[in-house]
């Protein structure tokens, strides 16, 4: 059937007259015309399983406001990595959640060495010495204010911050992290870190630095998982970026890597990749998205809801972060994913 415009000339004659006969519809019509030039695809390989670890044993305690993720047992995430190496999802990130008892004002459980991460840490080593570990190192798991720092007044200390970070790092290090994942945005820390490691003999142990982390709203689930939720005096504006910056992004990134960084992380994830974006392009170094609590817990609800399909939200949102440059990306959803991914 031939439509014809007012002037009589097919619009099928327009068409290609004005697109010189490209239709870009066609590369879509079928599965596997869609397949054959899909520019970016996810596979486990490039998924980080953050998992929450508690004191004590027994069954897995659900985090409220994060349907289906659970504070774990140290025998719980020693199975959590069993489940990530059968799944091909190469490192596990672990995140202490603290009593109040073993809080303090300047965060001293962050340099026991039988502290609940390092406990973790050492038994996953054991057990499952083919997953990478990823440690933070900040303070706010251990502290009573709930910051990432010492305080003095109301200010965050930078320099004895810095020195505090560099204990907990060593610590972590000694109890079998692969990766130290400075989170705390202390001016200097990756080089203090990486010099700490390297004296003791930690050479090898690797630097993924959250470069550019935001004050953000979106690490409000977060909270309550490790218990700082309802300690935190204040905001992190001070340390944190702030979310109307770019170029600001990279210098913090260009100084993380002066430094020693390995690898970069921005957070948070979906609302920033075009911060993500940029540093991947502009530095050329592996460069991580955290996509934070506050963003599964937004697909989460709104499944939950019906509002949306959560399975295709997941995959569509992992996947942007691939197209927007991510080397890969800290994930609630890692080992729902993988289960449904095809390994490389
Ligand atoms: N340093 C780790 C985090 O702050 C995670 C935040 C989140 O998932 O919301
Ligand atoms: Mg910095």
């Amino acid at each position: 059937m031939t439509r014809t415009g007012d002037s009589g000339v097919s619009i099928t004659t327009r068409i290609d007259a004005a697109t010189a006969g490209l239709r870009m519809r066609r590369l879509r019509q079928s599965d596997w015309s869609r397949r054959l030039v899909r520019e970016t695809s996810l596979t486990a390989d490039d998924l980080i399983w953050p998992i929450f670890v508690r004191e004590g044993g027994g069954a897995p305690e659900p985090v409220p406001s994060m349907p289906e993720v659970f504070r774990l047992s140290v025998e719980g995430c020693v199975e959590a990595a069993r489940r990530a190496r059968d799944l091909g999802i190469p490192v596990v990130a672990l995140f202490p959640y603290t009593d109040a008892d073993k809080r303090d004002e300047r965060g001293s459980e962050a340099f026991n060495e039988g502290n609940l991460v390092c406990r973790a840490s050492r038994a996953i080593k054991a057990a499952v010495p083919e997953v990478g570990i990823l440690c933070d190192v900040a303070l706010d798991p251990y502290t009573s204010h709930g910051h990432d720092g010492i305080m003095e007044g109301d200010r965050i200390l930078n320099d004895e911050t810095v020195e505090a970070l560099c204990r907990q790092a060593v610590v972590q290090a000694e109890a079998g992290c692969d990766i130290i994942g400075p989170s705390d945005m202390m001016d200097g820390r990756v080089a203090c870190i990486r010099q700490a490691l390297d004296e003791v003999g930690h050479r090898d142990t690797l630097i993924m630095s959250y470069a550019a982390k935001y004050a953000s709203a979106f690490y409000g689930p977060f909270r309550d998982a490790v218990g700082s939720g309802g300690m935190l005096k204040g905001d992190k504006r001070t340390y944190q970026m702030d979310y109307g910056n770019s170029d600001e992004a990279v210098r913090e990134a260009a100084q993380d890597i002066a430094e020693g960084a390995d690898m970069i992380m921005v957070k948070p994830g979906m609302p920033y990749l075009d911060i993500v974006s940029r540093l991947s392009r502009e530095f050329g170094v592996p460069t991580f998205a955290y996509q934070t609590s506050g963003e599964y817990a937004m697909i989460m609800a709104a499944a939950g809801n019906g509002w949306l399909d959560g399975e295709r939200a997941m995959i569509e949102s992992l996947t942007a972060f691939k197209r927007a440059g991510a080397s890969g990306i800290l994930s609630y959803f890692s080992p729902t994913i993988a289960a449904r991914m095809p390994r490389r």
